[in-house]
């Protein structure tokens, strides 16, 4: 099995040191660069805009994983293309014509992500799950950081996992939210391919050496335990 990503969440970032955040994220054993948009509508939170993902764009080395927690997506599919986004996630409970807006991503030149709430069944992505290249498992209620990890999660990334092999799709399981060195283990058994984590890495007092810790101990368990 391949080595577990590991995406840091810039939403627990420090937003008045974020060209510093974004160049530790670089520089550390992290996979990709984590970016949460919440539009206040679809979650209870409003995160940050285009100017600042064009500013973390700016500085980032690695790919951006964004992940849209907004209505009505499709507006802003060629915004997120041309400000350098790698993977375009978008929620199944809030698109319509999911097929359509996930055509659309790939029209754009970015990878297709759909993620899901919490309470949404994984079985429901059966018919689009061969054109998707990464399904976003919310292990908390979206709209913040620093929540406990709801456990029926673990359910999810098998059911997840199940569904990708019985379609033969090439897509990525992500989970995000309330990840930590604690649960990552399990999460990796379970079938997690990329981790995020916001809290556990940027309130940590080193996070570059948070991340390599972690990195180091999924790429153990990755090889040598499952
Ligand atoms: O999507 C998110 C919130 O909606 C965040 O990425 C997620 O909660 C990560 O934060 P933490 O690791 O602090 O739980």
């Amino acid at each position: 099995m391949s080595k577990a990503k590991i995406a840091p969440s810039l939403l627990a970032a420090d937003f008045g040191n974020l060209q510093r955040d974004v160049e530790m994220v670089n520089k550390s054993e992290a996979d990709w660069h984590h970016i949460d948009i919440m539009d206040g509508v679809f979650v209870p939170n409003i995160s940050y805009g285009m100017p600042v993902v064009k500013a973390i764009s700016k500085h980032a080395t690695k790919p951006l994983d964004v992940h849209l927690m907004i209505v009505d997506p499709d507006r802003y599919i060629n915004t997120f293309a041309e400000l350098g986004a790698t993977y375009l996630t978008v929620h199944y409970e809030a698109c319509t014509h999911l097929h359509r807006t996930i055509q659309a991503i790939k029209a754009a030149g970015m990878k297709a992500g759909v993620a899901l709430n919490p309470h949404t069944n994984v079985n429901l992505l059966k018919n689009i799950i061969k054109d998707l290249d990464l399904v976003l498992i919310m292990s908390v209620n979206p709209g913040f950081g620093g929540q406990s990890f709801i456990e029926n999660s673990y359910e999810k990334i098998r059911d997840a996992k199940e569904l990708i092999k019985m379609n033969e799709s090439k897509a990525l399981v992500e989970v995000d939210g309330g990840v930590t060195i604690k649960n990552a283990k399990a999460l990796i058994k379970a079938g997690a391919d990329v981790l995020v984590a916001g809290s556990f890495i940027f309130k940590s007092g080193d996070p570059g050496t948070t991340i390599k810790e972690l990195k180091a101990a999924t790429d153990k368990w990755s090889i040598f335990e499952l």
